[in-house]
């Protein structure tokens, strides 16, 4: 699978029509008042967040997303056709961002969120609006006004329950593949994964997502290996499981560097709840994972899982203190939306009802 979570747009929505300026001509009826119609609306430009997409590698094909041009108003007050909007599909968790990449347009964290991020111009009066009592002949109709261009950028954040992190190596994406049905790459060299992954793990019957991303060493926040790019991918999870292989030298020192990281990174990732693990128990005996264990515990100040993906063994436990830890701390459920009509869109976020057709 091809993954980027940054994509620069280029988007324009359509013009409106011009108002036609026509008189009404029929047989026997000398001075026929104004009969022009008024142009169509231009089409607008939306983004709608969709299931089934998390990555926003469609838009490097196509950056460019335009509104249609509203037709023109014609004689006998026949009024143009509005042009067709355009949609931009997103996946669950785009941000879209001005032309700086800074100021935040829209933030789409739920399916079927849609938000108009260019209006399209108005259609133009046409010359039948200009009646006046003084009975002059209006020879004169509105021009259309043009829709709008901007450059935007997109910006994936993937949305996952709990996202891991650790150093390259430490078996990330072989948890992932042991309790889920993703099938990351796993290889024995560090930097193996490149883009996240997610899998839906199930545990006692309940399901949460969670995210595998690239290992992360020290000075990647200021860009060593593949940097810290990808930590925004599990900005907005509710827990962290920090994974420290037992193949390391220093354990204590490995959980170091990946938390100095966070810290750097900022975002809040220190703030999360972290669940920490000492990976790849099998490749020791008893005794030194003991030694390990303790010496990680005192690095990080709790108590750590002892586990290893290749014999499934501690795998539960951990699933379970994750799924404790999302439960506790899911925000309330939201209130059914209520019924909704055709048009209506008051359960979809942001969206400006002022649309018309
Ligand atoms: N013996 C043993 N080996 C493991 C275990 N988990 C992972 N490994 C091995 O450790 C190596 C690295 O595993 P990955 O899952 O690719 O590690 P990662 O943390 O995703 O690494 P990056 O993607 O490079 O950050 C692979 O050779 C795995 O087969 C385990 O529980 N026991
Ligand atoms: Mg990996």
């Amino acid at each position: 699978m091809k993954f980027l979570d940054e994509a620069k747009v280029y988007i324009r929505s359509g013009d409106g029509g011009a108002g036609a300026v026509s008189f009404r001509r029929e047989k026997f009826i000398e001075f026929g008042g104004p009969d022009g119609g008024d142009g169509g609306r231009g089409g607008d430009v939306w983004v709608e967040a969709v299931n089934g997409l998390n990555t926003l590698i469609d838009f490097r094909y196509q950056q460019h997303f335009k509104g249609q041009i509203g037709t023109h108003g014609m004689g006998r007050n026949r009024t143009g056709a509005n042009g067709a909007p355009v949609t931009l599909k997103v996946p669950v968790g785009t941000q879209v961002f001005e032309e700086d990449n800074e100021t935040l347009i829209c933030d789409l964290t739920a399916e079927g969120q849609k938000f108009r991020i260019a209006k399209g111009g108005n259609g133009g009066f046409g010359n039948a609006h200009f009646k006046s009592s003084t009975n002059q002949a209006p020879d004169w109709a509105n021009p259309g006004l043009p829709g709008e261009e901007k450059t935007i950028w997109l910006r994936l954040k993937l949305i996952a329950d709990a996202g891991l992190v650790g150093l390259p190596n430490a078996g990330k994406s072989t948890f992932l593949a042991t309790c889920t049905r993703a099938r990351p790459k796993i290889a024995n060299y560090p930097f193996t994964t490149l883009h996240p992954n997610l899998g839906v793990a199930t545990v006692d019957g309940r399901e949460f997502v969670l995210a595998d991303i690239p290992g992360l060493i020290e000075g990647a926040h200021e860009g060593v290996g593949i940097g810290d790019r990808f930590l925004g991918h599990v900005e907005r999870t509710r827990v962290l499981l920090h994974l420290v292989s037992a193949q390391e030298e220093e354990v204590g020192k490995a959980y170091r560097t990946v938390a100095h990281e966070l810290e750097a990174y900022g975002a809040g990732l220190t703030e999360k709840p972290e669940i920490v693990a000492l990976s790849q128990i099998d490749v020791l005996d008893e005794k030194d994972v003991k030694k390990k264990a303790k010496e990680l515990e005192k690095a990080c100040g709790k108590p750590v899982f002892l586990i290893s993906a290749a014999t499934n063994k501690g795998m539960t436990e951990v699933l379970r203190a994750l799924r404790d830890i999302i439960v506790e701390t899911a925000p309330p459920e939201r209130e059914p939306p209520p019924p909704a009509g055709d048009d209506d869109f008051s359960d979809r976020g942001d969206y400006d009802d002022d649309n018309r057709k």
